[in-house]
């Protein structure tokens, strides 16, 4: 038996959702490109958990469904005014989800028409929490969500206070969309391994939450923010960005475990954050963000993955930094619940091996005997 550091080309499960098959993304056997073009996040979610792009009526149910679902319980309100202001916003979220299961008395049923509907609640809910924490931070009363609008309207509705304008509505559906589903990426993977003992759906995804959280997967979007904030200026950039190359640390926002040719999503968002800025009269931040791209793919051959433009897209929303994550989540959602119904629909427990590298043969010392 010999491991593979990373799992690395290990192929752990058969999945229909989501494919990367030679650097093209597609969900369900559709390109990225067109689901960026045309769909908007609750066709997308509706694609992942059904297989098919939902008609009219199928639209509006599903719509209607996330509508009644998307208020959480006042006792959860009350619990995030009791945590610490500067809390970390992805462990908050995952505290919440967590929270959420105890107020819901559907948590253990592991049917599928349940599972579906816990979907689409969570999907309905993530947005609200990370909204309503976000003004409670900030010492404002959370905002109870609009009704009839899409969850990027509702989302940034319930952050400002004010209706969003158009683009940044489109802006914010679009990065959704393209965040959905990436087949086997390690939150995924983790909200399977969870659920594949039969547990339930909220611990799935706290989970997962728990695992994208991380600077290597989607904690690299909020790092991003960092690089370009200390960087500050396009003069800075290749010093910069010389001297983390020569210290041998990691640029964020490059590199892929699959991609090696480069991420098919990066494009969209770096179209969208040319055209915010462009929008806005200073498109400082996308061209520090260009530099650093010529520079990362120019030395090291890496290329920017999906982590790269968002977090300027996401700037020029006026969305805070440490949000970033938490609205990856709320995107992924829909790939991490559709990914838990596919592995319930055919389940194994997932229990690999591993490879024992420590002693064989030793004896137990008694403690007055050890040094
Ligand atoms: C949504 C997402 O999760 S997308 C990924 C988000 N994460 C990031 O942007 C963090 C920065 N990137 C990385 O850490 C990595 O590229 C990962 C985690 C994405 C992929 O990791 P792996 O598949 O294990 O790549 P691996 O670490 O083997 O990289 C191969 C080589 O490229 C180097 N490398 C990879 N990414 C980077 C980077 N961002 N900056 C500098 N060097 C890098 C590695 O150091 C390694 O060099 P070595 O062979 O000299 O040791
Ligand atoms: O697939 C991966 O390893 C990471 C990634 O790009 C994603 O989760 O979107």
């Amino acid at each position: 038996m010999t491991a593979t550091k990373g799992l690395e080309g290990v192929v752990a499960a058969t999945s229909s959702i989501s494919s990367i098959e030679d650097g093209v993304l597609a969900y369900r056997g559709i390109n990225i490109d067109e689901m960026a073009e045309h769909a908007t996040f609750e066709e997308t979610a509706y694609l992942l958990w059904h297989g098919h792009l939902p008609n009219h009526q199928e639209l509006a149910e599903l719509k209607q469904l996330l509508s009644e679902n998307s208020t959480i319980p006042d006792v959860l309100i009350e619990q995030l005014k009791l945590y610490p202001k500067d809390a970390s916003t992805m462990a908050v979220l995952r505290t919440a989800v967590s929270a959420l299961a105890l107020y819901d008395e559907t948590a253990n049923d592991n049917s599928k028409e349940a599972n579906q509907l816990k979907a689409i609640k969570l999907q309905a809910q993530l947005p609200t929490v990370i909204a309503a924490y976000a003004r409670i931070r900030e010492g404002k009363e959370p905002l109870a969500p609009l009704p009839g609008v899409s969850i990027a309207h509702n989302f940034l509705y319930m952050l400002t206070g004010t209706e969003p304008d158009a683009t940044s509505v489109v802006a914010l559906d679009k990065a959704l969309v393209l965040h959905a589903d990436h087949e086997l990426n390690a939150s995924t993977f983790s909200a399977r391994v969870t659920i594949a003992t039969l547990t339930d759906i909220y611990s799935a995804i706290t989970s997962a939450i728990g695992t994208l959280k991380g600077p290597l997967h989607g904690g690299a979007n909020e790092a991003v923010m960092d690089m370009l904030r200390e960087i500050g200026s396009l003069e800075n950039a290749e010093p910069y960005i010389q001297r983390k190359l020569q210290n041998k640390e990691k640029i964020m926002g490059f590199g892929h475990r699959v991609y090696k040719n480069g991420d098919p999503r990066a494009k969209h968002l770096q179209k969208m954050s040319r055209q915010l800025g462009l929008m806005q009269g200073d498109t400082t931040l996308f061209d520090i963000s260009v530099k650093v791209e010529s520079l990362v793919t120019g030395q090291k051959g890496l290329q920017p993955n999906v982590d790269f433009y968002s977090a300027s897209v996401y700037t020029m929303l006026g969305i805070p930094k440490d949000l970033f994550t938490p609205i990856f989540a709320i995107s992924r959602l829909s790939g991490w619940t559709a990914h838990i119904l596919e592995q319930l629909d055919n389940n194994r427990i997932i229990r690999p091996r591993a490879e024992y590298t420590g002693q064989f043969n030793q004896q137990y010392i008694p403690i007055e005997l050890r040094q």
